[in-house]
């Protein structure tokens, strides 16, 4: 059986308003085994070979189920998690080829902000010590008389008063705690922030301020957001484009209107058809796809299609023998911008091919507007955990 692949068909998108230039990515990393001489087994393919472009300004949501490589992907940008093939360009230069301080003059233009703010925060430093150290550690000024009012700033500009300053991490709030992770993220003006689940240990009431706050800053300091998240309404709420991940792979890129308004992937569907919605006569007639079989494991995945063995569309043999990259797709009010990577979509958005062996509460696609949440609440189980 061979893993040909198919041409992707590149994003759309004016070359000056892109930021980051995701091509070809994959990070895999060596299973090893033995004591003495660390033979290598076999590889994690945590992420097999990812083409994405984030916009100067946008927010760009990386959803999927847990292990599909969304974390990895997001430390492949920074350069955490040095790419195993592939390219991220940043700004225009790849980020990969520079060393010493033109390394670390450009590092600083990508910022993390972490979901668990006390295990990214020091305990025994101060909020002042803490915001001071990141901006040292990239070679920016901290003893000027200038230095005290900045960091006023910041906490400011994040909600929280001066006198936090003097505070330690263990006095605080969860969400408080977040405020101080984003505060850190801005003291040294990165053009891009990777948000890695930056509300998904928080309360439900705090994530919608941490979120909103996110919003605020955005267009404050002209930030462009990569938010990696689990839980598809967070991901609604702040994207502007949405990438939906499985097994390693990008299997459908929209506008996030567009995405939930017409999921067209097979996985995309399944995720979003098990969304609540909180219409009675809506959820009674919606489409609801449950899949069968386990995720599988990325050191192993699957040849052809990653997702042909839970897919209710495949079809021999093409799913199991070719791997499908994005590409625009033909179906009618798509937009251009709306990438699949399937062999059939067209098909199957038009019913030419039915799905089988899925769940008896199927109903034809077209009621509802699946995942769709107030716009100002993050309330219901709509995390891809639950819903898998
Ligand atoms: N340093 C590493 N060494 C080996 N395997 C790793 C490493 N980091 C991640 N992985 C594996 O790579 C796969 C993808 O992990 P990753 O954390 O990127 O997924 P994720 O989608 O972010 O999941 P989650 O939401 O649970 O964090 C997983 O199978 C994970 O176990």
């Amino acid at each position: 059986m061979t893993d040909t692949t198919t041409q992707a068909t590149p994003p759309s998108g004016n070359e000056r308003d892109v930021l980051v230039d995701v091509r070809g990515v994959k990070v895999h990393f060596p299973i090893k085994r033995g004591v003495i001489f660390d033979k290598v087994v076999g590889h994690v393919y945590a992420v097999d070979g990812v083409d994405l472009q984030i916009r100067r300004g946008e927010t760009y949501g990386l959803v999927g189920e847990s292990g599909c490589g969304k974390s990895t992907l997001g430390k492949a940008i920074l350069n955490l998690e040095p790419p195993t093939e592939g390219s991220v360009i940043l700004d225009g230069t790849d980020i990969a080829s520079l060393r010493g301080e033109e390394l670390r003059r450009r590092r600083k233009d990508i910022q993390m902000v972490f979901q668990d703010p006390m295990s990214s925060l020091d305990p025994r430093q101060s909020v002042e010590s803490l915001l001071v150290e990141g901006m040292r550690a990239h070679g920016l000024d901290t003893d000027g008389a200038s230095t005290k009012k900045r960091l006023r700033e910041l906490l400011a500009a994040v909600g929280l008063p001066a006198a936090a300053l003097t505070k330690y991490p263990h006095e605080f709030s969860g969400g408080q705690r977040q405020r101080i992770g984003i505060a850190r993220a801005l003291s040294v003006e990165p053009k891009l922030i990777v948000a890695d689940e930056p509300v998904s240990a928080l309360d439900v009431s705090v994530q919608a301020q941490v979120i909103n706050l996110l919003e605020e800053l955005q267009d404050e300091f002209d930030l462009t957001y990569l938010v990696v998240a689990h839980d598809l309404a967070v991901v609604r709420h702040i994207s502007d484009r949405i990438g939906v991940m499985y097994l390693g792979g990008l299997v459908e890129e929209a506008s996030a209107d567009d995405l939930y308004a017409q999921p067209l992937h097979p996985y995309t569907r399944a995720l979003l058809s098990a969304v609540p919605v909180p219409d009675p006569s809506v959820e009674d007639t919606r489409e609801q796809i449950l899949l069968t079989g386990d995720l599988p494991s990325p050191s192993n995945p699957p040849p052809g299609c990653r997702f042909h063995t839970r897919c209710p569309w495949r079809q021999e043999t093409k799913c199991a023998d070719e791997r499908p990259m994005l590409r625009v797709v033909q179906v009618d009010g798509v937009d251009p911008s709306h990438r699949v990577a399937c062999h059939w979509v067209e098909q199957i958005a038009s019913g030419e091919i039915r799905p089988h062996d899925v769940s008896p509460v199927y109903v034809t696609p077209g009621g509802g507007d699946a995942g769709a949440l107030d716009d100002d609440t993050f309330t219901g189980p709509a995390s891809v955990t639950e819903v898998i």
